[in-house]
């Protein structure tokens, strides 16, 4: 748990859920969510299989446009703005809002293409820059030493729990705001996982960060609020400290001793 964070209501609130419906086709993925997702701290979403996780994850950065048949309804306010709304811009929402997931996806290309590749969608930089851009991305993710002398090389040579610093990597480099992690280190070995679970404190001094996960030592670990959700609801949502120490609920104090999922 992270003693970094004395929380307080003035903390900025960088994306705000209120009355967030999600549907598949006629079954209702997520009934009624409401949620504050606050600047530059770690926000774990944890339950048992099916709740909803990675459904409500997705409609952060709107990735469930990609499938007919999905939607939301409600409201998530990013400065200012309900990005549900038909007008926004969906690329560069996920330019600010970008995401992680489960199973390392780096493109078939170079290492330096994996990085480069998504940064020349949104700006147009000269070689040089775009060869400082693609160090500062590999720095922060915490593999440059790894793969400077093997930029050239292709992406799917690197290790797992590599590859998917790689793609944290292609995800920083593109400069956004809120970074969505979708079970990041669950097809990872106990060493790659320690690294991102550290990357991902470091990150967060930058970062607003937001995790799905089935791990709730890493939810204790890596987070600092947490969201435990049940079939499609939000049961209870607070400080990590506060969620795994003293729950408010039943529900929630069953779930994260194990007693139940
Ligand atoms: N493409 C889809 N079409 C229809 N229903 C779906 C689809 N994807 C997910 N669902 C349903 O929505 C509900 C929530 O799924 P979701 O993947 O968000 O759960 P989760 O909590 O992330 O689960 P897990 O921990 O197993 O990944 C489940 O009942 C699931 O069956």
């Amino acid at each position: 748990m992270n003693d970094s964070t004395n929380m307080s209501a003035a903390q900025a609130k960088t994306l705000e859920i209120s009355n967030l419906n999600f549907f598949y086709g006629s079954f209702q993925g997520l009934k009624n969510v409401n949620l504050d997702i606050h600047e530059k701290q770690v926000t774990a979403f944890i339950g048992p299989s099916g709740c909803g996780k990675s459904t409500l994850l997705r409609t952060l950065n709107r990735m469930y446009d990609l499938y007919p048949g999905q939607r939301a309804e409600g409201s998530i306010t990013y400065h200012g703005r309900n990005i549900l709304d038909p007008g926004q811009d969906v690329n560069m929402l996920r330019a600010k809002i970008g995401m992680v997931f489960q199973k390392p996806t780096p493109f078939p290309m170079s290492v330096y293409e994996n990085i480069a590749f998504g940064v020349r969608l949104y700006e147009n930089l000269s070689k040089g820059e775009m060869d400082e851009r693609v160090e500062w991305a590999l720095k922060k993710a915490a593999i440059w030493g790894e793969v400077k002398d093997k930029l050239n090389q292709s992406g799917l040579s690197l290790s797992g729990g590599q590859q998917q610093r790689l793609c944290i990597a292609r995800c920083v480099a593109v400069k956004p705001e809120v970074l969505l992690l979708d079970e990041p280190t669950s097809a990872l070995d106990p060493i790659s996982t320690a690294k991102i679970e550290e990357l991902i404190t470091e990150l967060k001094q930058d970062y607003t960060i937001t995790i799905v996960t089935h791990n709730m030592q890493q939810a204790a670990r890596c987070s600092d609020y947490t969201a435990y959700m049940y079939l499609g609801e939000l049961v209870e949502f607070g400080d990590t400290d506060q969620i795994f120490m003293n729950p408010a609920r039943k529900e929630t104090q069953d779930y994260i001793t194990g007693r139940f999922g």
